[in-house]
């Protein structure tokens, strides 16, 4: 399905077992305990779910396992690649695996799942209250999950989306991460309605439609581009989108009875959970844009007092349930390395789909003239809420400059918006995305670039935003 000469997988990554691969292993995993594996970027590996219960002799209780929350079917062949996670059981089961793991996977017997589950069920509680008070503007549980990096904050969102949806609710799931894109590019923030299973291989969310037909069905997400890796690179860009975003989210809450009383998951960046430096300011304006009142603290003792210190202690209306789970013991520390090779996977991924669902990219020639191209600009300036300060914003200086397009463009991820040409900042701030491209190739000669888009037809006549995140992909066309 792809163009020709376009590469689409990383070298090495075909999918097909390597001269290395060592023979299939069956794991008995008893109920409760979960096969944790990891499979470096370049390999893969593969896991199946047997039809037989080694822990139910007798046959009267049906083998299960579970991704991250979503089922396996059985004798289905579930193929990885770039991934780290955790495959448990509920009832017990049988697993064959195979193909190049990184290190030995392992069966855990710790794991928090049983909390895990006992939250959504207090979440279902909340929701069927919201349900039957729906005609009275019922809304279900607005979620925020907090805690320090890798400490399972996206696995526990996505886990409690999959729950939900096998109840059949339909969640708002909400990322204000831009270090790893949800359903979108590492950098974007996101407001997906989480309404059908979750995909087990592509990531654990699915894909958002772009081209081509779809295994599972697709998910429509609003993005916004902050484009830069962490809250405090913008604090005056990465604020208000929040507050867009929550906006978004509040009014598809309140048009769609179902999802209201679904309610909303939102994940947070792990930066803004170790209180330095105004971190918790972010964390609660993301509260109060959310309105949240559950707030689920991840692992660590500190952060939780903290949250209950400041978030725990109001009543009525503006209550906020603080709730501390424990960390995973699977959860893995993620080098620099493999997030790098994660955000350009997410971008690749983007363009040219996955080995369940490929993609066709497209090539469009484009002249300098018709392209509108704003660089999101770093600043270190704080953001106020107090009145007045319209001129320390204007003396802190724009959040977006014009871009003259030049070969510092090549391998660049440009953020096509919904905004026309030279509208206002804040036109642009709002507008929204509607789909990226990647700059293949830049003719300063002919002043022409060589856009690749997810899409055929023109170049749309829109505002392009530039960030510094993700960084530059190369070698994405062949
Ligand atoms: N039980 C588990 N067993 C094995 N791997 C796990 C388990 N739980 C989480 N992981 C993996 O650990 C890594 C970190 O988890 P996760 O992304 O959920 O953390 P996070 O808090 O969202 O991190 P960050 O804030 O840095 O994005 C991920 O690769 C995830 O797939």
């Amino acid at each position: 399905m792809s163009l020709p000469g376009l590469n689409l997988f990383a070298p090495g990554d075909s999918g097909a077992p390597t001269a290395r691969t060592p023979a299939p292993r069956t794991d008995d995993l008893k109920p409760g305990s979960e096969f944790r594996f990891e499979v470096p970027f370049g390999s893969s590996a593969t896991i199946k779910l047997l039809d037989t219960n080694p822990f139910s002799p007798d046959g009267s209780v049906a083998p299960t396992a579970e991704l991250f929350g979503t089922e396996l079917a059985p004798n289905k062949t579930y193929t990885f690649s770039g991934y780290k996670g955790a495959v448990y059981t509920w009832h017990g089961c049988r697993l064959e695996s195979g193909g190049d793991f990184d290190g030995e996977p392992y069966v855990g017997e710790e794991t928090p799942l049983t909390q895990h589950a006992n939250v959504h069920f207090a979440l279902e509680g909340l929701r069927s209250r919201a349900g039957a008070a729906a005609a009275r503007d019922g809304f279900g549980p607005r979620v925020a999950v907090v805690g320090p990096d890798n400490a399972g904050k996206t696995s526990l969102v996505k886990t409690l989306a999959a729950y939900a949806v096998r109840a059949g609710r339909y969640p708002v799931v909400v990322n204000l991460d831009p270090r790893q894109g949800l359903l979108s590019v590492p950098g974007a923030l996101t407001a997906t309605v989480v309404a059908s299973t979750l995909d087990v291989e592509d990531g654990g969310w699915g894909s958002s439609p772009i081209s081509g037909p779809n295994p599972t069905p697709v998910k429509t997400p609003l993005v916004y581009h902050f484009g830069l890796p962490a809250p405090d690179d913008n604090a005056r860009l990465y604020r208000p989108m929040v507050t867009r975003l929550a906006l978004a989210a509040t009014s598809r809450l309140e048009v769609d009875p179902e999802v209201r009383a679904s309610g909303c998951l939102v994940d947070t960046p792990g930066v803004i959970s170790q209180g330095k430096g105004g971190q918790y300011e972010h964390l609660s304006h993301i509260l109060s844009e959310f309105s949240v009142n559950v707030l689920l603290v991840l692992g660590n003792e500190r952060l939780y007092n903290d949250m209950v210190k400041r978030f725990g202690q109001s009543t009525g209306d503006d209550a906020v349930a603080v709730v501390r789970l424990p960390k995973s013991e699977g959860c893995v520390d993620r080098d620099e390395s493999y997030m790098r090779q994660l955000r350009q996977a997410q971008v690749r991924s983007y363009f040219f789909g996955s080995r369940s669902n490929p993609l066709s990219p497209h090539g469009v020639m484009a002249d300098f003239s018709v392209v509108t191209i704003y660089k999101i600009v770093e600043s270190s300036s704080a953001f106020s809420f107090l009145p007045g300060t319209a001129d320390a914003d204007a003396a802190a200086g724009a959040v977006y400059e014009p871009v003259t397009p030049s070969l510092m463009l090549q391998n660049c991820l440009l953020a096509v918006t919904h905004a026309d040409p030279h509208e206002s900042e804040d036109a642009i701030r709002d507008a929204g995305v509607m789909g990226y491209v990647w700059v293949a190739a830049v003719d300063e000669a002919k002043k022409k670039l060589r856009l690749l888009m997810p899409v055929a037809g023109r170049v749309p006549n829109k505002t392009m935003l530039l960030g510094t995140w993700p960084e530059d992909v190369a070698d994405m066309v062949g």
